[in-house]
């Protein structure tokens, strides 16, 4: 019997998406930050390989192929040994491979371009879209996903691609906030725009965390239907907490890329946010930069009932740990269970980290987006304010 394809399972119920690969291969050793290019999938395909099979055991129902900044403008602005079709090919077939063993679904993805950063014309920016598209073509990925644009025309250029050259799903996700695109296109108007382009599925990843980005799709969501459009929502943010971000989200906050640890979302905030992505119609949820498996296990955790099926890593991991009635240890045993972790705030363990970043911490000019304009003119934004509370939850 063939696999259903990715708007038939939309269509039945989730499809939880995998995480972030550029980060967790960072912190591995296999992709450099700052270029954030995808070579590891020719330099180092079992690692690939490897993150693959450990989002699928988390639950994950798609195989990113690592083509991620694969197109040939970041590829040759690399010091990298590599072309950019040997990259993207090799990530197509790890995926596959993978993808294989379990039945999930290979996505292909292509993402905004330095072309269209430098002011290239329309026709010089899409002939990279076409080039990493007919790749993805000749491995026969199952569909395609647009990904960290920041511009909304440079997503409608790359749709059109995707619709011209392919007949398989498109998915878009922008990398946008409550603010907008770089241009200040509402996230309204960006969904309208992508889902009008031809996209089957549209949405937001990267640059902020679950709470705000899922802000941002709400937006979309009122103006997709008052446009009488229906895409699929698919929501993939970040697996870190950046309330204080600014209009750039994550890129912006001085501990980017080097010292998010902080900020990392636990498990139990990304089963708030599968919960509340799901309330809110979002029906492809995943995760990118600081996503690892065991937030998607979350996802799928928080999601059990609803998809009908437990994820092969929670054999290791008792809902809202229950396992830990296993301890030795009695004031560990007194932990096991929903109410202890879901009402728990987590001290970060460092006496001067604030809640917050100051004001002048900024690099750009644009206030924090998050906060609303009496709390980010203080020195130090030293607690959120009730709004930001209610807003983020008890945790
Ligand atoms: N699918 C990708 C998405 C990466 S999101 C973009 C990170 C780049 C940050 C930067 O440009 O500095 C992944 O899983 O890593
Ligand atoms: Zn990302």
């Amino acid at each position: 019997m063939s696999k259903k394809n990715l708007l038939e399972r939309l269509n039945e119920g989730i499809v939880v998406g995998d995480g972030g690969f550029l980060f967790s291969l960072e912190k591995r050793g296999y992709v450099q930050a700052g270029p954030w290019t995808p070579e590891a999938a020719v330099e180092h395909p079992e690692a690939v390989k490897q993150l693959h099979k450990e989002f699928l055991r988390a639950g994950a129902d798609v195989v990113q192929a690592f083509t991620f900044f694969a197109n040939e403008g970041k590829i040759s602005a690399g010091e990298i040994e590599h072309s950019s079709a040997s990259i993207n090919s090799s990530a197509c077939k790890i995926a596959r491979e993978v993808a294989d063993e379990s039945g999930a679904l290979v996505s292909g993805s292509i993402s905004q371009t330095t072309g269209y950063q430098n002011g290239k014309e329309k026709e010089e920016v899409q002939e990279e879209f076409r080039k990493q598209l007919q790749i993805f073509k000749n491995n026969d990925i199952d569909f395609i996903i647009c990904e960290y644009f920041e511009n909304i025309e440079e997503m409608e250029w790359a749709i059109e691609c995707c619709k011209k050259l392919s007949d398989k799903p498109v998915a878009s996700t922008m990398c946008i906030g409550p603010k907008g695109d770089q241009r200040g296109i509402l996230p309204g108007e960006c969904a309208v725009r992508m889902s009008k382009a031809g996209a089957d599925v549209v949405g937001i990843n990267c640059k902020f965390d679950p709470f705000l980005l899922l802000e941002a799709m709400e937006e979309m969501k009122k103006a997709l239907d008052e446009a009488g459009q229906k895409p699929y929502l698919m929501a993939q943010p970040l697996g870190f907490m950046t309330p204080d971000c600014t209009a750039n989200g994550y890129i912006d906050l001085p501990e980017f890329p080097f010292a998010m640890e902080p900020r990392i979302c636990t498990r139990w905030e990304i089963q708030k946010y599968a919960r509340r992505a799901y309330e809110l119609g979002v029906r492809y949820i995943g995760g990118c930069c600081g996503f690892e498996p065991y937030h998607t296990r979350a996802i799928s955790e928080e999601l059990e009932k609803e998809r009908g099926k437990a994820c092969d890593a929670s054999k290791k991991h008792g809902s809202w740990g229950e396992a830990l009635r296993g301890s030795t240890l009695s004031c560990v045993r007194k932990r096991a269970g929903r109410e202890y972790w879901e009402n728990l705030i987590p001290a970060t363990g460092r006496p001067y980290s604030p809640a917050f970043k100051k004001k002048s911490d900024f690099s750009s000019k644009t206030t924090p987006v998050a906060l609303n304009e009496e709390m980010s003119t203080s020195s130090y934004i030293l607690r959120a304010s009730d709004e930001e509370l209610t807003r983020l939850g008890p945790t």
